[in-house]
């Protein structure tokens, strides 16, 4: 880690306007420093002349300071020195607590506007990025790693900077007062700081980069426990959980204790060495009989050192080391954040697009498709049509491909060859959003949130836009809306919790259905969407469907043949390759595969 990077890194993260705030708080931090620095010294003078007034007439510099202030009088120049050093110290402490509220303001701001702007720009990659990584670490990452780069990352460097400036002026003002001396105990401070920093670079680097990473992992395995408690607390694996939370929780303890005890070892040896040394000298002089006054000047220079040089170097040490300790935290938020800027996530609402032009066909030519890290392509050479307001449906077996082909055509996969094209348009990255404005789609698995019946209908749309109208006649349709009312204590203001904990696998399904019939969309697509329904709910929902055929476009994929029979078209996928097609009565007769296949289900 080299600090300047540090710093550049920081600054491409935010934006000019706060870079700017940071600078400012910087000036601040500075300014804080200084005065409290005069504060703290002008005591000193005023001590001195308290305990000893002479001290006025033999020095000059404070017979000078007399005279500028126009004050003979010995008794009322010491009142007014106490005065002087009680408006720096209140001055002093004023500026110091403003800036602290500053700093705790900024950093908040700060943690906000780079929360907001890693959130944005997870939303804003596309789907199939979110297929290889695990959703607790992004939100790990949004929640804490962001806080980590503001306050223990930014907060410190801006300390560092202003603590090496202010150590820089004292050290100014030491060669001026006494060069040689000065230069010695500043190569003996700066020298074993630097020393102690070599030395503990590599285990603070090694250190950081484990902290981070069994972290993160930790973050997983939470993930893991509250996604699949059920599923634990039936098996009775608590505690089998609870052991794999422990290994990596013992390697973070143990990062966090050598990231708090490394920036404090130098500071009891420095002061051992320094203090230490004060007092081996005064004996030294003392047992050997030498004037104690000849070293004096030397003690003073030490005392200074100690009190105003080493704080200063100790801080810096400490959040370098800091620093560096988190410093996989600013790596990853600026690998995360890349250089996109907060504006073009923020411009981009697809929710107000229009929708894509759309009465005639949807064709797919020669498309394919593998996963990331797949040896083996998922979909091979299909090329399908499918007429405006039919219903068509798509079977095979369990990993033929079918949902993969539904994600190709609602744009969440991108084809990696082949072409998609709507009433002859091709469709592409930027007409995407429009092509997807006309479809209503119900996936396998229904995800609700801990919301009301309504607001999980209209999905996504703020609560005082929302169409309850709409919302009604699409539980109607989805065969919902007699349950809604007569079985939940609040009808549709009901909150239905977490992931729709208090609902039945197949109220849940209705809901998701009810949710993509909200827009009152062209295309219709159902991923295995009534499978978990029971035969009545099953044929209520089809029913429903039917009534909607030839009226919108509906693709359907299903295991069960019973929701394929009155399809338009079918086609039969196998292997990611389609190797038929057909009405259910037409691969009935001319299917082998696809008779074996009813035959299974008792057809
Ligand atoms: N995220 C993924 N990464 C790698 N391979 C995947 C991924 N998702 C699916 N596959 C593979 O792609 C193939 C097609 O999967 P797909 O889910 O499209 O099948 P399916 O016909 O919908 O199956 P099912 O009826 O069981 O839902 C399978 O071999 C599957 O293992």
């Amino acid at each position: 880690m080299n600090f300047i990077r540090t710093i550049r890194k920081i600054f491409t993260l935010v934006t000019a306007r706060e870079r700017r705030r940071i600078l400012a708080l910087f000036v601040c931090i500075l300014l804080t420093a200084f005065i409290e620095m005069v504060g703290v010294a002008s005591i000193m003078p005023f001590m001195a002349v308290v305990a000893n007034p002479g001290l006025i007439q033999k020095t000059s510099l404070l017979l000078d300071f007399g005279n500028f202030l126009g004050i003979a009088d010995r008794r009322a120049y010491v009142i007014s020195l106490g005065v002087i050093a009680l408006c720096f110290l209140v001055a002093g402490n004023i500026f110091a607590a403003i800036t602290s509220a500053f700093v705790i303001r900024t950093g908040a701001r700060l943690n906000q506007s780079l929360s907001h702007r890693l959130l944005a720009a997870y939303l804003h990659r596309p789907y199939e990025q979110f297929l290889r990584e695990n959703s607790a670490r992004l939100n790990r990452n949004i929640l804490h790693e962001v806080y980590t780069v503001v306050f223990q990352v930014i907060n410190p460097a801006l300390n560092v900077t202003a603590r090496v400036v202010s150590a820089c002026s004292l050290i100014m003002l030491m060669v001026l007062i006494k060069p040689v001396l000065a230069i010695f105990i500043v190569l003996i401070l700066g020298g074993f700081y630097t020393l102690a920093y070599i030395m503990v670079r590599k285990i603070l680097k090694w250190n950081g980069e484990r902290y981070h990473k069994f972290n993160r992992e930790l973050a997983g395995i939470v993930a893991d426990i509250f996604g699949g408690i059920k599923e634990i607390k039936l098996f009775g694996r608590e505690a089998e959980y609870l052991a794999r939370f422990k290994g990596p929780s013992c390697h973070v303890i143990k990062g966090q204790t050598v990231s708090g005890v490394v920036p404090q070892m130098p500071r009891y040896l420095m002061e051992v060495i320094s203090f230490g040394g004060v007092i081996l000298l005064v004996i030294y002089y003392l047992a050997s009989g030498k004037e104690i006054a000849t070293v004096l000047p030397l003690i003073t220079l030490y005392a200074v050192a100690g009190y105003r040089l080493m704080p200063s170097l100790q801080q810096t040490f400490s959040g370098i080391t800091q620093i560096r300790f988190n410093y996989p935290a600013l790596k990853l938020l600026c690998h995360d954040l890349g250089d996109t800027p907060l504006e073009f996530f923020v411009d981009r609402d697809n929710s107000r697009v229009e929708p894509l032009h759309f009465d005639k066909e949807i064709r797919l030519e020669q498309v394919a498709y593998r996963y990331y890290g797949a040896s083996t392509k998922a979909l091979d050479v299909i090329s399908l049509s499918i007429p405006a307001n039919s219903v068509v449906a798509f079977v095979g077996a369990s990993g033929s491909g079918k949902s993969t082909l539904i994600d190709l055509m609602l744009g969440l996969l991108t084809m990696q060859e082949g072409a998609m094209f709507v009433d002859g348009i091709l469709i592409k990255a930027e007409n995407m959003s429009s092509w997807q404005r006309n479809i209503g789609y119900v996936p396998q698995s229904i995800f609700l949130s801990d919301d009301t019946i309504t607001r999980n209908i209209a999905f996504g749309v703020p609560a005082d836009l929302i169409d309850h109208v709409a919302v009604q006649k699409a539980a109607q349709m989805a065969n919902l809306h007699g349950f809604i009312e007569t079985e939940l204590p609040a009808g549709y203001d009901t909150v239905i919790g977490e992931r729709g904990v208090r609902l039945s696998g197949g109220q849940r399904q209705r809901i998701g259905i009810a949710r993509a019939l909200y827009h009152d969309p062209k295309i219709l697509i159902l991923d295995e969407a009534t499978s978990a329904l029971d035969v009545i709910s099953e044929n209520a929902v089809l029913e429903a469907i039917n009534t909607l055929a030839h009226k919108k476009t509906i693709i359907i994929v299903a295991h069960r043949f019973s929701t394929i029979r009155n399809s338009d078209l079918i086609y039969l996928l196998d292997n990611g390759r389609i190797v038929d097609r057909g009405t259910y009565e037409e691969l009935m007769e001319t299917c082998p595969r696809f008779l074996t296949m009813s035959g299974s289900q008792g057809e």
